[in-house]
């Protein structure tokens, strides 16, 4: 397949807490991404997930705060959430159909027409719609788009599958022609394998504390289920200079050993099986440039994360 053929783009999944965002994920992306689903709390991953439609890659990007907050839903966390969704390609909002247009929906219908970039589409999705008859949801489609100028409007029921496909078909033909941003043999793994890379970074911070280096990266290279149900996890620590490359490993690789042996145990807690991880220090002095490279694999440096 050549790039002329393939799309790939970005697509926030916004609503309120409960809506079935998780749900829809699992059944757009995959199983895996519910495992993912319970940790999210404790790490700054951002894709959520990859599905494939076609020869279009959808990309799940996180929305932090509106995505899974657990408390009220109040302007300030919306605005804050919304910075999520603002380089998405398509935003899909997601609504209760047994809920219908409540306060939080109404909040975040606010911070969208606020904030919503030029010519961004908004879709909307009804979820749970075997919950209610049909007349009600015919009110509550005329009632939301009334409310806000929706460039597509489904039906669907993410734990039963209705009306997901359409969604799928329609996100696939409105990200934009291109490269996909991920191969394909990883994408069923990529949450994961982002997931393991913030574990490991988080036991180097505490380790180092102060002596981290700012400039420092930790990569998923490989990720292998064994047979025995165990897991291989090769991963690359980057730094930029032989310096920190010293620290990083400490005297005769102890730094690097205890990291490795506090991100394993994390590790296995989080996934149930045994995990077998690897880790190498590598100098590579111009990952500045690459920085959109890593923007893409769901690692958040402009806020000063890594
Ligand atoms: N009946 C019905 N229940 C659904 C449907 N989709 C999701 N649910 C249920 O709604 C509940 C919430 O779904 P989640 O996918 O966890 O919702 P979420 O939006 O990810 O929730 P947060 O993580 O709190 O933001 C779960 O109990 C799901 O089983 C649906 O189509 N029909």
């Amino acid at each position: 397949m050549t790039d002329q053929e393939t799309r790939a783009g970005f697509i926030a999944l916004i609503g309120e807490p409960n809506a079935g965002k998780s749900t829809l994920l699992n059944r757009m992306v995959g199983a895996k991404v519910s495992i993912v689903t319970h940790k999210v709390q404790t790490t700054r991953a951002r894709i959520r997930g990859v599905a494939m439609a076609g020869a279009s890659q959808l990309v799940f990007v996180d929305t932090p705060g509106l995505f899974r907050p657990k408390r009220r839903l109040d302007r300030a966390m919306v605005a804050a959430a919304w910075t999520g969704a603002a380089d998405a390609d398509v935003v899909v909002l997601l609504v209760e159909a047994n809920r219908g247009l409540t306060e939080g929906v109404e909040a975040i219908l606010t911070s969208l027409e606020e904030k919503r970039a030029e010519g961004q589409p908004v879709l909307l999705a009804i979820n749970k719609i075997d919950r209610v008859e049909a007349p009600k949801l015919l009110a509550l489609t005329e009632k939301m788009n009334a409310r806000y100028a929706f460039d597509g409007t489904f039906l669907i029921s993410a734990e039963k599958g209705h009306g997901v496909e359409d969604l799928r078909t329609d996100l696939a033909a409105r990200v934009p022609a291109g490269p996909w941003l991920y191969p394909e043999d990883q994408i069923a793994d990529l949450p994961l394998r982002i997931i393991a890379a913030e574990i490991t970074r988080e036991k180097l911070t505490l380790r180092l504390h102060q002596e981290l280096p700012y400039q420092l990266t930790v990569e998923t290279e490989k990720w292998e289920d064994r047979p025995d149900g165990s897991v291989r996890i090769d991963q690359l620590i980057y730094v930029v200079r032989d310096g920190h490359k010293g620290i990083v490993l400490g005297k005769k690789g102890e730094t690097t050993k205890a990291v490795g042996q506090a991100a394993r145990a994390e590790m296995e807690a989080f996934l149930g099986h045994r995990v077998h991880l690897f880790l190498q220090v590598k100098v590579r002095p111009n990952w500045l440039e690459d920085s959109e490279r890593f923007d893409a694999m769901g690692l958040d440096f402009k806020d000063g994360n890594a």
